[in-house]
């Protein structure tokens, strides 16, 4: 087994930084869908543009390179223990090279373990089988979309959609409400498994199975096959969108499984995944676990070029958004004339924050002064050279909505003029935007390649004791170009998107099996 660790090495340097084939090609049928112009389409070709470029600079797709989850299979008699220590070497040398962010964190004292072993982290299922090689599946399930997850117990009052029972019809209706409930929140367009049945554990653990499979495959069972299709079908005219901006493509792919349960028990789990869908596999010599052949890499490869979101925003002849560029300190009269729509390019400085640095402002002073400044919700992957200067490897933004019960009082509190991030946020920040003279923008999740480009330098870091997910980042930008989706003037994309979704997904209360 002298080859197992490198192989399960290349494994996790190509799952984070090059999305399978039949996750690039439902991205591109989505693509071709949306109509050319529309912030939907824009969306979508920095999503595509970020696919293209980790993959030609073998870097994370997205920042959050996820909970990492080995499926193994193996042959009577392999060494699992052995595998399991190889395993570990593997994950933490791709974490020393900037292919993984450190993501295992202790949930009591909120250290981060530094090398994404921990604690229960990384999981890895044995299974064995009664092939002579071995298998093994990697997926890399983000945390933005792993919260978007949902359970329901039937029978159930479905938000939208009435009574829910214990049949195939109560089983649709779960589904189609789980695709609301994300809205952008998890980077849509996305891809659901759903697990029909088992107990709480089993249900969830099915649910994630199913994204296993291919998506483009058939389900075996006729029923299961005919609901995927209405599910894929129905979910995209919800008008939820890219990064729930409106649009045509909400959702790209959905696999349904169902166990046996217990006879009061019924529930209907859905895993929801981002389009930064990352899971590959291998087969491996079970004498030396050398790669013999990969899995997810048959059929095209729809490899997107590196100009796409210029040459999209060519394709915006009518109402082109307007364009402002702003650089900190930002004054309160630039921020109120921001208006939802409008695109702002930011050229200068930028601090992160997210979840710890928000609950630590709430109690105490912030290390530099933010008056004016602008905040990205943002949890980067970086890495120190020999001349211990650090480097960005990827930066996208983080789920905005986490810090809803803290951010309209840190902004007021401090003088921050902008957020970024995204998802979205809600009636709290909304309200202090407009008292206080705030915007919040929108950037694409999961674009973390993209938005490293336009990140030119970074000028120190403060509160390195909570890790390097959630320290505070001091970046120097050039050109990083967010939406503005909630202003200064009680507007919000979101709220709106919500509610027309909402109203959508009420069409869809009559029986239909
Ligand atoms: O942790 C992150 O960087 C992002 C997270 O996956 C999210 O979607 O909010
Ligand atoms: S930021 Fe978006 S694309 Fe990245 S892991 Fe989170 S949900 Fe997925």
């Amino acid at each position: 087994m002298k080859e197992f660790k490198e192989s399960m090495y290349n494994l996790i340097v190509e799952t984070s930084t090059n999305l399978p084939h039949d996750v690039r090609r439902a991205i591109d049928r989505a693509k071709q869908k949306e109509n050319a112009g529309t912030r939907a389409a824009l969306s979508l070709a920095t999503i595509t543009q970020n696919i293209g470029m980790a993959d030609d600079h073998v870097l994370p797709i997205c920042q959050d390179t996820g909970m990492l989850t080995f499926e193994a299979k193996v042959p009577v008699g392999a060494d699992q223990i052995e595998m399991k220590k190889q395993i570990h070497r593997a994950v933490k040398q791709a974490t020393a090279d900037g292919k993984l962010r450190p993501n295992s964190v202790d949930s009591l004292t909120g250290e981060n373990s530094g090398d994404n072993v921990g604690d229960g982290t990384p999981i890895i299922h044995f299974t064995q089988w009664e092939k002579d090689d071995i298998e093994v599946r990697l997926i890399m399930k983000g945390g933005g979309c792993e919260n978007k997850n949902i359970q329901y117990s039937l029978p159930a009052e479905i938000e939208g959609l009435g009574r829910a029972g214990r049949d195939l019809d109560g089983i649709r209706k779960c589904i189609l409400h789980s695709v609301y409930q994300a809205q952008g929140q998890g980077c849509s367009a996305g891809f659901i498994g759903v697990g029909i049945g088992g107990d709480r554990i089993s249900s969830y653990a099915l649910a994630k199975e199913q994204l296993f499979r291919k998506v483009d495959d058939v389900n075996p069972n006729e029923d299961l096959a005919n609901l995927e299709d209405y599910v894929l079908e129905k979910a995209n005219t919800l008008g939820i969108g890219t990064m729930g901006f409106g649009g045509e493509a909400t959702l790209l792919g959905c696999k349904i499984g169902a166990g046996n349960r217990l006879p009061a028990s019924f529930f209907v789990s859905v895993a929801y995944n981002c389009w930064a869908f990352r899971r590959l596999g291998v087969t491996l010599d079970a004498e030396d676990g050398s790669i013999q052949s990969w899995l997810y890499k048959d059929g095209d490869k729809v490899t997107f070029a590196e100009e796409e979101v210029a040459a999209a925003a060519e394709e915006t002849i009518e109402e082109a958004p307007r364009e402002v560029v702003l650089e900190a300190p930002i004054t309160e009269e630039q921020i109120r004339d921001l208006k939802v729509g409008d695109v702002v390019v930011i050229n200068g400085m930028m601090h992160t924050g997210r979840d710890a640095i928000h609950h630590h402002l709430m109690e105490h002073d912030a290390p530099i002064d933010l008056n004016g400044q602008v905040i990205y919700h943002c949890g980067p992957v970086m890495l120190k050279d020999g001349d211990g200067n650090w480097h960005v490897k990827a930066a996208g933004p983080t789920t905005s909505i986490r810090e809803e019960p803290y951010q309209g009082d840190i902004m007021k509190k401090f003088g921050i003029r902008a957020v970024i991030g995204k998802g979205g946020m809600g009636p709290k920040t909304l309200k202090a935007l407009e008292e206080h003279g705030g915007v919040y923008l929108n950037a694409i999740g999961g674009a973390a390649q993209y938005y490293a480009d336009c990140i030119k330098g970074v000028e120190g870091v403060d509160l390195m004791e909570f890790g390097i997910p959630e320290a505070m980042w001091h970046l120097r930008v050039e050109g990083f170009r967010a939406i503005v989706t909630m202003d200064a003037h009680g507007n919000s994309l979101h709220r709106d998107v919500e509610k027309t979704s909402l109203e959508r997904l009420s069409q869809y209360k009559e029986r239909v099996y």
